[in-house]
Formats: structure tokens, C-alpha cells, sequence
């Protein structure tokens, strides 16, 4: 697979396989942009097309089956989920965006929520921006890294659904969403090709999400 930034250190892994083996908490959910918990610690925000994986990589990287709820029904996740990792830093589990089923007016509250979110929140350390790896990149997708890139959010495109591609396949979709990235100035080059049901490429989003945490009490 092509490479262009060095692969985390055995250190940032080990942090990252430290942080996600602590507590992990449901505690807010917001359907407004009012009800938002203050921005107290940093947040990582989960953002894709319903029915990506949100919920489910939130699941596989904290380790817990049924933490964020996941379904085959696309439209399943309502609200910005928060959990809390042991104080240390906040996931953010958001509805997905190009529901084509949603009434229109609920499509455009969610998304008006969800764009207010991503353009406002001051504590939003980084977008984790999952593009499914089966169905590559929609207009919805390229519409969401514009909107980042004018809010200058820095995002880092992972791949879904991996395990249902063929190497060759998988290089092919790869290329395609770095040509996005390099596109954008507030995405990350490296793409993160991942399965929450394999668990292919989740230590290292571990590893990446875990430098945005507070350190650990007790340690430096
Ligand atoms: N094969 C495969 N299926 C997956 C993977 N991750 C999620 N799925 C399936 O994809 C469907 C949607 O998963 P969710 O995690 O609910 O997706 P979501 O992005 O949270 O969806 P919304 O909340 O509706 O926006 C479920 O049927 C999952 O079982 C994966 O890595 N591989
Ligand atoms: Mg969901």
C-alpha cells in the first residue's frame, strides 16, 4: 500500500492501545447545536454518509460491542453521541449525511446541526471522515471536505469496509481518496484503510486519535 508519512512509532501505538483500554462512557447526546456539553477537553469527531461505519469503528476501537449503536438501517445514529475516554479526550459518534430516505426537512436539521458542528467547535482537535470502502467517494463526501477545508478542521480520511475489498481493489480505492486528500488542504495525506469487523488498520487510528488525549494522570 502506498506510504508517503512514516507509519506511528511503537510508542504512539502503545499509547494508543493504553487510552482505548481505559474507561470508555456514553455521556451526552445533542440533537442541537445548543445543547452541545461545554467544550471542556478535545474532541474527535467520527463524520461520513449514513451507514459508513461510525458507530461501528467507535465500537471496534474502544472494544465494546454495542457502545454506539450500529444497524444495517441507515439514518440509526439521530444525534452527536459524546463518550468520554477516561477524561483524557471525547469521541464524537455523528449522525450520517446523503441519507436519501430522511424527509427532507429532517435531512436538512441534521445536517444544519452537524455543519455547525464541524465549523464551530472550538475544542475539535480532529475529523476522522470515514468514506466506505465498497462505495468510494459521493458528492455528499467532497461537499463535507470542502466545508472542513473553509473551516480549516484538519481531517483524516479512513477507509471502511475493507475486509469486503480485494488487495487490488483496495490499492485502486486508496489512490482514488488520496487524490482527494492532496486536493484539500486541511486533509491528511495518509489514508487509514480499516474493518471494524477484521480489525485491520485499528491500532493505528488508535495510535492517531490517542495524540489529541490529555496525558494520563500520574504520567507526564
Ligand atoms: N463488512 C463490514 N460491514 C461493516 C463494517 N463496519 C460496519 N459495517 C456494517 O455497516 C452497517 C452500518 O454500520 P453503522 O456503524 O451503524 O454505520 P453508521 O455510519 O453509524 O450509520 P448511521 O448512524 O446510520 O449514519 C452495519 O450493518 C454494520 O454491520 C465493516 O468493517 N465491515
Ligand atoms: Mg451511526
Amino acid at each position: 500500500m502506498p506510504h508517503h508519512i512514516p507509519a506511528l512509532s511503537e510508542e504512539e501505538l502503545e499509547e494508543g492501545r493504553r487510552l482505548f483500554a481505559g474507561p470508555c462512557n456514553f455521556f451526552f447526546g445533542a440533537q442541537t447545536i445548543e445543547q452541545l456539553p461545554p467544550p471542556e477537553r478535545a474532541e474527535v469527531a467520527f463524520a461520513g454518509r449514513s451507514n459508513v461505519g461510525k458507530s461501528s469503528i467507535i465500537n471496534a476501537l474502544t472494544g465494546r460491542r454495542a457502545l454506539a449503536r450500529a444497524s444495517s438501517e441507515p439514518g440509526r445514529t439521530k444525534q452527536l453521541n459524546f463518550f468520554d475516554l477516561g477524561g483524557r479526550l471525547s469521541l464524537v459518534d455523528m449522525p450520517g449525511y446523503g441519507f436519501a430516505k430522511a424527509s427532507k426537512a429532517v435531512k436538512e436539521d441534521w445536517q444544519r446541526t452537524m455543519f455547525a458542528y464541524l465549523r464551530g467547535r472550538p475544542n475539535l482537535a480532529r475529523v476522522i471522515l470515514l468514506i466506505d470502502g465498497r462505495v468510494g467517494l459521493k458528492a455528499s463526501d467532497k461537499e463535507v471536505c470542502a466545508l472542513l477545508d473553509k473551516a480549516a478542521v484538519v481531517f483524516q480520511i479512513v477507509l471502511t469496509k475493507c475486509d469486503a475489498l480485494s488487495p487490488t481493489a483496495l490499492t485502486e480505492r486508496v489512490k482514488e481518496v488520496e487524490a482527494l486528500a492532496k486536493s484539500h488542504a486541511a486533509a491528511f495525506p495518509h489514508i487509514v484503510a480499516t474493518s471494524s469487523t477484521t480489525a485491520l488498520g485499528i491500532a493505528e487510528l488508535r495510535g492517531i486519535i490517542a495524540q489529541f488525549a490529555e496525558p494520563a494522570i500520574g504520567r507526564p
